[in-house]
């Protein structure tokens, strides 16, 4: 068992990684929500029948009266109906203000029922407890909420801290092979743009069993670098932009699969392969980082490049929240686990992504 503490002020939380922890749901939300009486969880259609009788028999036990809402998997459920549908039920379901929502699935599931418990009622408790290894690593650490628009990714949103992140590493095992190789995109983005030590420890364990061995120690390097960068700037004005490597590209192609033909995972992975290129062009990323990113993404079947035409790449750079104005920050590797904001203009980025 590891915790972590994410030390923000007055909005301090754990992330507890402890193996079997799903069965032990009830007690660890019970000691961060004293008061609470009744818990909305939501969860999706793959995450219901796998995980969710455990967890709602623990949280039963520990004296939560339990709704549970499951919506349908994948990103499409991400969005400003669904989240409609989630604020009716949690008043139908009779949700006050010392109640919590708890989010048990991916990043889909965590980014909607997290923006859900932000919004209702002028914000309720959140708890969030994730099953696929991106959002271990990545999504249900930090407090980016969010659903998407029709006009690109995750632009209607909030920060909203959980009260609690409670990861269960066996959960991992019934994840399908697509969806492990997902999270594995962002927690190599972390060796790229944190810590040249980790990247070699991934690279020499380039495999779904040889990471599984180590799970432990991967979730808490990852959500140790991730909790180092929210701490210092929790809004994502300076520090955390970092963890936005490979996104603004990734959003691109995101977009242009229409948000159905490439995952988030696998659009940051071709991602962070473009803006090291576009960096050792620039001469600020050292020549070969690309390839050896390249090397190990591909080691779990993860694409370094996708088609996307000038008009996609400029409609997800203008939507870009790094950008203002005409300009734009973009993350580059100054070298090897050492990710910089790079500004230019739109323009410019534009141009050399011709
Ligand atoms: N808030 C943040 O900081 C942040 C960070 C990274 C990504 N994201 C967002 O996260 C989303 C992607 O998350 P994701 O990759 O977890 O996708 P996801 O939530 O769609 O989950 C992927 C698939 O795995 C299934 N699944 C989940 N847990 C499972 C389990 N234990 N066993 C079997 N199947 C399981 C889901 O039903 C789904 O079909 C994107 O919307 C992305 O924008 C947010
Ligand atoms: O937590 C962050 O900060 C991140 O940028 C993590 C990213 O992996 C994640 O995909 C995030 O949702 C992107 O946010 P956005 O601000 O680019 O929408
Ligand atoms: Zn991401």
């Amino acid at each position: 068992m590891k915790t972590l503490r994410v030390d923000l002020p007055g909005r301090a939380y754990d992330i507890h990684i402890e193996r079997g922890a799903l069965d032990r749901a009830g007690e660890l939300c019970r000691g961060v929500l004293p008061r609470c009486t009744r818990l909305f969880v939501v969860t999706d259609s793959n995450v219901a029948p796998l995980h969710l009788g455990r967890v709602v028999k623990s949280l039963e036990e520990a004296g939560f009266e339990t709704a549970c809402q499951e919506i349908p998997a994948g990103e499409s459920s991400k969005s400003p109906a669904m989240l409609t549908e989630l604020w009716e039920n949690m008043m139908d379901f009779g949700l006050t203000r010392t109640d919590a929502v708890v989010a048990l699935g991916g990043g889909v599931v965590g980014d909607l029922a997290g923006f859900a418990a932000a919004t209702i009622l002028r914000g309720v408790d959140f708890i969030q407890i994730p099953t696929t290894l991106l959002a271990q690593v990545d999504s249900s650490v930090g407090g980016k909420v969010a659903v998407d628009l029709r006009a690109g990714k995750n632009l209607a949103g909030a920060f909203w801290q959980p009260k609690l992140v409670l990861m269960d590493p066996e959960v991992l095992e019934t994840l399908p092979d697509g969806v492990f190789a997902d999270g594995m995109a962002e927690v190599i983005k972390y060796g790229c743009i944190q810590d040249a030590v980790f990247f070699d420890f991934l690279a020499q364990r380039p495999s779904r069993g040889e990471i599984m061995a180590e799970i432990e120690h991967v979730l808490y390097t990852c959500c140790d670098l991730k909790r180092s960068v929210v701490v210092e700037d929790e809004r994502d004005v300076g520090a955390r932009l970092v963890l936005n490597f490979g996104h603004t590209l990734g959003h691109a192609y995101e977009l242009a699969g229409n948000y159905t033909r490439w995952t988030h995972g696998q659009a940051v992975a071709a991602g962070m392969v473009r803006a090291a290129a576009l960096g050792e062009k620039l001469g600020i990323t050292p020549a070969g980082t690309g390839e050896r990113i390249a090397a190990l993404l591909k080691a779990f079947a993860l694409p370094t490049a996708i088609p996307c035409t000038a008009e996609e790449y400029a409609a997800a750079v203008g939507l870009d929240k790094k950008g203002s104005g005409g300009d734009i920050q973009v993350l580059l590797l100054e070298e090897m686990g050492k990710a910089v904001p790079h500004r230019m203009t739109k323009a410019a980025l534009l141009e050399e992504l011709k």
